[in-house]
């Protein structure tokens, strides 16, 4: 019998558990394998969706990595495994579907870690008839991933790739629910949106695409075409994010004033470039231009519409280089033909393609471009990167700094909360298997004690692990940190958190969880605090997570393997006799902890098993007198 856990790692037990959820596992290829897992235990990032069980020390090299792949227990993987003559685990290489053209660089980044599909122009149809074969989509705006696709892709899309910003095109609800993370790439082609804002704000000002038309056309017309100057007018960025600030700085630099709106923006992010930022009214009634940075949302949609144009100053010149759904299109050609907007240039639409005969695109005072924004050299080849790099880093299990629909933490708090990540999910499963009666579980109550002030301790992580380790058992949900909310929602569990200041160090970024289930009956009595909740506690103690407390008894077992709790009579004797019945069924006891609350009286033995004990041996130890009650539950 051992008596004191196997030194585990901080790395180790991410590899065990956590942000695991879907049944995919992490290890495509054997040398990217070696590199990710020599990458991911030196950073002790956290894996987001796998559920690959392993067995190695972060500082190790790379023969104890390889160790690694062979000591690989349980991959719990769609990939289908194979053993070489090594009895190292090979699995295949994800799949890769690309849907819309992307950057050679970004490719060869892709075709480096899984098959990649380039299959551009599929249809709806084709798109769902392809998903249940893919691991990954990497779209850019013309595909639309709607639910169909999440339904039609049966479990195995795991990542959808986003190859630019405006994720409008992505149904993030029905992705959220699939357990699917989305990520985009939201930095790449930031100049080169701002630079074809510019581009049409200047060609519009000057008639250039009309000028330029006319004349392939045979025509010299010099006084048709008389434009507006630039310099002193007002221009009104609606939108001052990333591209409206860029828009912003090279307005500035052709003289013009320039205001924004964005009631989400600093002012001194603003006021650093010279901007003033101001009420929507105010800028839709002060410009000369308005530019359209603004993201489609529920809350922008035709936010330009009829009463907007009415209250803009007569002859405004409109520029939208975001989303064509921002502007009611109809209320634009009537205020085009009524002159309140001169002109108008727009590079996206609210149908992409619009239909052919389009009013707006056919307006003489309209300039328009095939949504072009994104689409210059620099900016296809850093996008193709940066969501290559994404969606293979969200393959490979690590939290992505572009997740859309799942919280991004910062690296250096993913490395810390390794440990107590696998703790919550532990404790969750643990405290789900303690519950019995039909009521269903209606609340949970987390309660961490940590010596760090509320503000500094980021909780999401271990709440959404807990709700795995309470949901997964008891349904046919596979929850990840993208999912786990929303399931637990779902499933009608409220999970409530609770922060406890206490006297300890600051180093350790928490103390304890408690995980509670109230109002609801346990099958073991003895786990029910004094309010009448099932009640469990653990601790991380030199990296590995351990059981402290059940109900109001304290113990100290290191959570591995499985558990058997009893409750018994304190009496001399009681670990001799189980520890028999169980050797004597060749289940090898791998810890053990004895705690009570008054010598003599009642006390619990916590006993950690590597095997599940058969019926017959769990009926012996029912039946040993001194035992009052003991549950069987697994880990
Ligand atoms: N035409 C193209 O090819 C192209 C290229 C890049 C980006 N875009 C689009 O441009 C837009 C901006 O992109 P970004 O990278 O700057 O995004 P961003 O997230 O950096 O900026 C968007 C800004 O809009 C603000 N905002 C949100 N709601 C608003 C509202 N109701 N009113 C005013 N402002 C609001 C946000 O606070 C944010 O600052 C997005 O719609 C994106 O899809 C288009
Ligand atoms: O939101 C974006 O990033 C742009 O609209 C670019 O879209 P695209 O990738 O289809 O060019």
């Amino acid at each position: 019998m051992a008596s004191t856990p196997s030194p585990r790692t901080a790395a180790t037990t991410l590899q065990n558990s956590l942000l695991s959820s879907s049944s995919s596992s992490v290890n495509h290829n054997k040398p990217s394998n070696l590199s990710f897992l020599h990458a991911s235990s030196n950073s002790s990032s956290l894996k987001l969706f796998h559920s690959v069980s392993a067995s190695f020390s972060p500082s190790n090299s790379s023969s104890t990595i390889c160790n690694v792949l062979k000591t690989v227990e349980s991959a719990d993987i769609s990939f289908s495994n194979a053993r070489d003559l090594d009895g190292v685990v090979s699995i295949p290489k994800p799949t890769i579907l690309v849907s819309e053209k992307l950057g050679e660089a970004g490719l060869d980044l892709l075709r480096s870690f899984g098959n990649v599909d380039c299959s551009y122009d599929l249809s709806p149809q084709d798109l769902c008839a392809k998903i249940s074969l893919c691991d990954a989509l990497i779209v850019r705006s013309g595909t639309k991933v709607t639910r169909q696709v999440f339904e039609a892709a049966q479990g195995r899309l795991k990542v959808v790739g986003r190859a630019g910003v405006g994720i409008d095109n992505v149904d993030l609800q029905a992705a959220t629910e699939f357990g699917c993370l989305v990520v985009n790439a939201p930095t790449a082609n930031t100049i080169a949106a701002a630079e074809h804002g510019i581009a049409l704000l200047t060609s519009m000002a000057r008639n250039v695409a009309q000028a330029d038309a006319s004349m392939k056309a045979g025509k010299w017309l010099r006084s048709k075409y008389v434009g507006v100057s630039l310099v002193g007018k007002t221009l009104a960025v609606m939108g001052f994010g990333k591209v409206g600030s860029e828009v912003a700085r090279r307005a500035k630099g052709l003289g013009m004033h320039v205001i924004a709106h964005d009631p989400y923006a600093p002012a001194d992010r603003a006021r650093a470039i010279g901007v003033d930022l101001v009420s929507f009214e105010q800028a839709i009634a002060t410009a000369d231009f308005v530019s359209l940075h603004m993201p489609l949302t529920p809350a922008t949609k035709k936010v330009f519409n009829d009463d907007t144009f009415a209250k803009m100053k007569k002859g405004v010149r409109l520029i939208n280089v975001a989303r064509g759904g921002v502007i009611d299109e109809d209320a634009l050609v009537r205020a085009l033909d009524s002159g309140i907007v001169a002109q108008a240039a727009l590079d996206v639409f609210t149908v992409e393609p619009p239909p052919k005969d389009s009013k707006l695109v056919q307006h003489e005072n309209v300039t328009v471009t095939p949504h072009l924004g994104a689409s210059t050299k620099e900016a296809q080849e850093g996008v193709a990167i940066e969501i290559a790099e994404a969606v293979v880093g969200a393959l490979n299990g690590e939290l992505s700094a572009t997740a859309v629909n799942a919280p991004m933490v910062p690296p250096e708090v993913l490395s810390e909360l390794a440990p107590y990540v696998v703790l919550a999910e532990k404790l969750g499963r643990l405290a789900v298997q303690l519950v019995t009666g039909g009521s269903g579980i209606q609340n949970v109550k987390v309660v961490y004690k940590s010596a760090r002030d509320p503000d500094s301790l980021d909780t999401r992580l271990l709440r959404a692990m807990v709700t795995k380790g309470i949901i997964e058992p008891i349904s046919d949900t596979i929850i990840n940190l993208v999912n786990a909310d929303f399931s637990a929602k779902q499933k009608g569990i409220r999970i409530s958190e609770e922060r406890v200041i206490v006297d300890s160090s600051p180093e350790y970024p928490v103390e304890s969880i408690q995980v509670q289930i109230s109002n609801v009956q346990s099958r073991f009595a003895s786990a029910l605090s004094e309010n009448g909740n099932i009640s469990i506690e653990g601790k991380v103690k030199y990296g590995v997570p351990h059981l402290t407390r059940v109900g109001s008894f304290s113990v100290d077992v290191s959570l591995e393997g499985n558990l058997i709790l009893c409750k018994q009579v304190d009496q001399p004797g009681m670990i001799g006799q189980v520890g028999n019945i169980l050797g004597e069924s060749n289940v090898n006891v791998s810890f053990m902890s004895v705690g009570r609350t008054v010598k003599r009286k009642q006390a619990i033995m916590a006993i950690g098993v590597d095997e599940e004990p058969n019926k017959d041996t769990q009926k012996k130890i029912g039946e040993v007198s001194a035992i009052e009650e003991f549950v069987f539950l697994k880990l």
